[in-house]
Order: structure tokens, then sequence, then C-alpha cells
């Protein structure tokens, strides 16, 4: 209830001001009271997944801590593993704004953020930084100056850094927002990357004697047939996990509402449906020899448990927070 209210005024600002704002008050906040809340610990049930153990099975998705500045207050919020990220190689500024929009009739949002942070190397510094000794996810792109023939050449030189940091590495090949980043999950420009990227895990692996997981996000606007087929590479080159799903591009789901016609992904609400179905047809084509992260929509306890009833593992959530506040992520972990 108090949420509410707090969010009639933030849906005052800008959205890309107020996401600031809010994560700023969490720093404030977390610097109060070192301690988790109470609820966590009781209502945590540690699941494994990819040989990791995670606290509980919700997770923050990417884009919410693109550098890593909130690690420490984003951990004692409750999450079982926070994802940070998309970073690329370089730091770069994003599309200009604004390239953030509240469709709030229908609880969505649209963005065109355009994988604007500070970069890898400052990630780094800021995990190194952070208390948190949960599960770090850290999601890797290409800059935008970099061609897609080169992009191969971008998630390497991020896996090589990140590596010794990471719980994880999600490889984003979903973002509409960076042109012709989708193709990544076609035809040779996939089995290339898939088969790069595992050489370099199976290297670092020998050289920290840590095995890191590399994990695949994949869009909801994937035919039948085109998840059919990257589930297929999935499982040839061994991937340890795929995230469904990153935003939409299918500007139906909020026709008619203001912002609608904003370019960018969809996420949200709208998403929901679509990005739960994208699980159902995976866990089939998958056959449970790889878990599935479902991300997409998430806004209540059903919704987060029709993921896992769909065959999600581990699920994520990003705009649910902004529509619902940090009390649906107590009652997610509660009840599911
Ligand atoms: C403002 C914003 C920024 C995002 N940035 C990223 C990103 O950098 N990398 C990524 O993989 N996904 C990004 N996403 C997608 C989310 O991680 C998630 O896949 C998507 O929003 C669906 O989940 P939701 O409906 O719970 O928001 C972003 C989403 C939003 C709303």
């Amino acid at each position: 209830m108090f949420y509410y209210l707090i969010r009639k005024l933030l849906f005052l600002i800008d959205p890309e001001k107020s996401h600031i704002f809010v994560l700023k008050c969490l720093i404030l906040k977390h610097n109060h009271r070192f301690k988790k809340k109470s609820y966590i610990k009781k209502a945590s049930k540690n699941i494994k997944c990819m040989g990791l153990t995670f606290e509980n099975k919700l997770g923050t998705a990417a884009g919410i801590d693109k550098n890593g500045d909130y690690i420490n207050c984003l951990s004692e919020m409750g999450f079982g593993f926070i994802e940070v990220g998309t970073v690329t190689p370089l730091p770069q500024s994003g599309n200009p704004k604004p390239r953030l929009f509240r469709i709030i009739s229908k609880e969505g949002i649209i963005n065109r953020m355009g994988f604007n942070n500070l970069g890898i190397d400052n990630l780094i510094i800021n995990i190194k930084k952070s208390c948190f000794k949960g599960i770090i996810g850290v999601n890797i792109g290409k800059n935008r100056d970099t061609s897609i023939k080169n992009a191969i050449n971008d998630y390497l030189i991020c896996i090589e850094k990140i590596y010794y940091y990471a719980s994880y590495i999600t490889i984003n090949i979903s973002s509409p927002n960076t042109i012709h980043l989708r193709t990544l999950q076609y035809g040779t420009l996939l089995t290339n990357l898939l088969y790069n990227i595992k050489k370099k895990q199976n290297e670092l692996h020998k050289k920290y004697l840590k095995y890191v997981p590399l994990v695949i996000k994949i869009s909801p606007d994937l035919s039948k047939t085109e998840l059919k087929n990257i589930s297929k590479q999935l499982i040839k080159y061994k991937i340890d996990a795929v995230i469904a799903t990153n935003t939409t591009l299918d500007h139906s789901l909020v026709s008619g509402c203001k912002n609608s016609l904003e370019k960018g992904g969809i996420s949200g609400l709208p998403l929901q449906k679509k990005s739960t179905n994208i699980i159902s047809i995976l866990s089939k084509y998958l056959q449970k020899k790889i878990p599935i992260i479902g991300v997409g929509g998430i806004n209540s306890v059903n919704s987060a448990k029709e993921k896992i009833k769909s065959g999600a593992t581990l699920i994520q959530i990003y705009s649910g927070l902004v529509y619902h506040g940090p009390n649906l992520i107590k009652e997610i972990i509660k009840n599911i």
C-alpha cells in the first residue's frame, strides 16, 4: 500500500531519473541497515542450478544494475542472485535520452537504452568492492561500434576479464536496441559464437581451476522452428543455461496506449504470456538437459509460479518491481 503512494510520486518523474533516484535511496537505506531481513532466511530454500547454489529462485534481471553499483543493497532486498550488466568491453553512453517510457495502463515499459554502461573494467572494480558473497551473474554484450562480424571478440574480451569474478556469465544476444545483435541467435553466427565461448571457458577453467557457467539470453520474438534450432545448438555446445526472455519488439501488445509508438523493447505485463510460452516450448526442446531462467512480466506470485510450472528453474524480475515495489520480492520468495 505504502509503495503505491510512493509510486504516484515516482511516476511524476522522468522514468530514467526515477530509476536512479530509487537505487540511490536503496544505498542510503543499506547504509543504515546491514542486517538481512529475517523473512529472507526463513523463506529461503536453497536451489542447485548450473552447479551453483542459489539462496532462492528469484534474481534481478539484467538492466537494473548495469554497472554493479548497487550489488550490496539489492542483495539485502532478498534476491537469491544478482545479475549485473549488460556491460561491454568499452564504456559507452547508449542511445540519446529520453529512452525509457512507461506504459502505465498496461503495466509495461518500453526501453531503448542501447547498452549504456561504464565498461567491463569498471564493473570488476565494483564487484571487488561489494561485500555480497552470493551469486553474481554478469551479463555481457558487444559495443555499438563493433560490427556483428567481430562481435565474438567483444564477448571473448569480456569473458576473459570477468571470468574470475563472476559466478556465471550471460551472453546477451537478444537486446533489440543494438543493431543486428539478434542475428547472433541464428545459423553460423550462433554456432561460431557458441564454439568460441566454450573454448574460452575451457581455457579459463584450466587457468583458474574454477568452472564459470555460460548462459545464453534469448529473445521472445523467436518462432518455434528458431527455438528448436537454438535448443539443438545449446545442447550440442553444452551451454549451462538459457535465460528466456529479453524484451519484445511486438508493439501490438500495447497498441493504442500512451507511448506505444516509442521505439524499443517492451517488458512487463504485456510480455508475460509471450515469455512464458517461450519457456514452455524451450522446455520441450531442451528436455531438462539445460536449465531455463524465466523472466518477462512477473508481477505477482502466480505469474512467478507459472514461469516455474512452464519449466523455469530460476526466475528474474525487473518491470514488476517498478509497478509493485519491493514487497513483491518478499511475497514471491515466501510463496514459490
Ligand atoms: C530499462 C531496462 C533496461 C534493460 N537492460 C537490459 C540489459 O542491459 N541487458 C539485458 O539482457 N536485458 C535488459 N533488460 C531486459 C530485462 O533484463 C528483462 O529481460 C526484461 O525486462 C523482461 O523482464 P521484466 O518484464 O520483468 O522487466 C532491460 C529491461 C529494462 C526495462
